[in-house]
């Protein structure tokens, strides 16, 4: 199967001038992947003037895979990626890193963990350290991404992202860490980790004289890549070549909280999409219900939908008398909802996911393993990897306020930052669904959720 035909303003968005910078906002299901597919094709396409290598780049690898299953994407001047494999490869070809020397995932954690340890005894009684590693992590990860090379430059930024400000007398404090923290990292063997490697990434740019490997670049879910990154990206074309983002600010769930107006792009017009060409009706108002509660951050890039034409059926909220009898109806209502069709179990956290689909066939979207014509059956994910998929019919388990919120989070942040996170995340699994929702919890249901009854058919098994 080829690509959909470009439809309205989508069309025009496949046909942007083949050089400069191009931004396209859009609220969810409206194209974007599709449209960013179809420029990528376009740009990198002999028949077109200007043509050249192009990449397409995304942030998450189920999505990366997804995308290269597209047929009309099987071309040979058009490279997919995500970004760390964009940034890994181009260091690693650079011969400044070697092997897999990028320190990620727990690891990372343990060793801020460390630097954390190092630096609290000198500032003994700061109100700081009764936050956990996994706030310095954010930070950390939030100074990386700005670029920030400078301690003025840290305390004198505008911290967004956080609902509850953080005061400017503690950021050096906050350095020291991040200092300790890349100290040990590189004891430990490890150059870079995943967000400081677009700097390293621009530095090696700037002084690379070699021909640049792409003319073109197609950037998918923009606003989960922070500045640095898009800016290398920017960086990484010829000034005859081309960068188009595409995005969505209400799905952003990467923390950054930036615009792409501070990441770089020059552009002369906006490109907007609103129609909403996946959910249900039904579906995206109770989408559009969770955009409205107080605590969903809204930026001036948030682009306001248009209500769908697809009709369909209320989302269903399930109210069980506790976790066992949740986990039946869980892995029976995906079970009947993927015999016609695709059905995702998507869950806050992996653990959750696997817990609530144990003893059905479900296959595992990690890293891949839902294509472009992907069978009936029931796949199962995380709010986080369900990024940019979408399915026939959704099932989101554990919606209790006992686990949305997630817990981690509550802990890290204070609860307006952990509800305004969280909340974007639901938003981005309810907006997976095409015609079909299921929501269960058993407990009271989580804050997160639109309370008005218009917006579900409540039941209980
Ligand atoms: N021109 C079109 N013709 C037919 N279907 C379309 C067209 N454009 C988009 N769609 C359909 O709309 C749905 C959403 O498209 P897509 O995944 O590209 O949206 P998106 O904006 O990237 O969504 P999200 O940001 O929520 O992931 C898909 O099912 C896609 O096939």
């Amino acid at each position: 199967m080829s690509l959909p035909t470009p439809r309205g303003r989508q069309g025009d968005v496949v046909y942007l001038p083949r050089s400069g910078h191009h931004v396209v906002l859009g609220t969810a299901g409206t194209g974007k992947t599709l449209m960013a597919a179809w420029r990528a094709a376009y740009l990198s396409s002999p028949d077109t003037p200007g043509h050249g290598r192009t990449l397409l780049v995304t942030y998450n690898k189920t999505l990366a895979k997804y995308l290269e299953g597209i047929p009309g994407l099987r071309v040979r001047d058009l490279d997919v990626r995500t970004y760390g494999r964009f940034s890994w490869h181009y260091l690693s070809n650079s011969g400044l890193v070697r092997g897999s020397n990028i320190l990620g995932g727990p690891a990372r954690i343990r060793i801020i963990e460390k630097a954390v340890d190092a630096v609290s005894p000198a500032y003994r009684g700061s109100r700081l350290w009764d936050r956990g590693p996994a706030w310095f992590a954010d930070e950390i990860s939030w100074i990386s991404g700005m670029g920030f090379t400078e301690l003025d430059h840290y305390t004198d930024s505008e911290r967004r992202g956080r609902v509850t400000p953080l005061s400017r007398g503690l950021r050096p404090v906050i350095w020291k860490v991040m200092e300790n923290y890349r100290d040990l990292r590189r004891d430990a063997g490890y150059d870079f980790d995943w967000d400081d490697i677009a700097t390293a990434v621009r530095e090696r740019l700037a002084a690379d004289r070699r021909e640049h490997l792409y003319r073109h670049i197609v950037i998918d879910e923009g606003q989960d890549l922070s500045p640095e990154q898009i800016r290398s990206l920017v960086d990484a074309v010829p000034e005859d070549g081309s960068v188009t983002f595409f995005g969505d600010y209400a799905q952003q769930i990467y923390g950054q909280a930036m615009s792409w107006k501070s990441c770089g792009l020059s552009v002369r017009r906006v490109e907007r999409f609103r129609d909403n060409l996946r959910n249900s009706k039904a579906i995206a108002d109770l989408a559009t219900a969770v955009s409205e509660m107080p605590f969903f951050e809204k930026s001036d890039d948030f682009v306001a939908p248009l209500a769908p034409r697809a009709t369909g059926p209320r989302p269903t909220l399930v109210r069980c008398s506790g976790e066992d009898e949740e986990l039946r109806v869980v892995r029976a209502t995906a079970e009947r909802l993927g015999r016609d069709g695709t059905v995702a179990v998507i869950a806050r956290t992996w653990e959750a996911a696997d817990h609530a689909c144990r003893g059905i066939r479900a296959t595992r979207l990690r890293e891949g393993g839902f294509t472009w014509q992907a069978p009936p059956g029931v796949y199962k994910t995380t709010y986080h990897s369900a990024k940019g998929l979408e399915f026939d019919a959704v099932v989101l388990p554990l919606c209790g306020a006992e686990r949305i919120p997630d817990r981690d989070v509550l802990e890290s942040f204070d609860e307006k930052d952990a509800h305004a996170r969280e909340s974007k995340l639901l938003y981005v699994a309810i907006t997976r669904a095409r015609s079909e929702l299921v929501i269960t919890y058993s407990g009271t249901r989580s804050p997160l959720l639109p309370t008005d009854p218009a917006l579900f058919t409540e039941v209980r098994p």
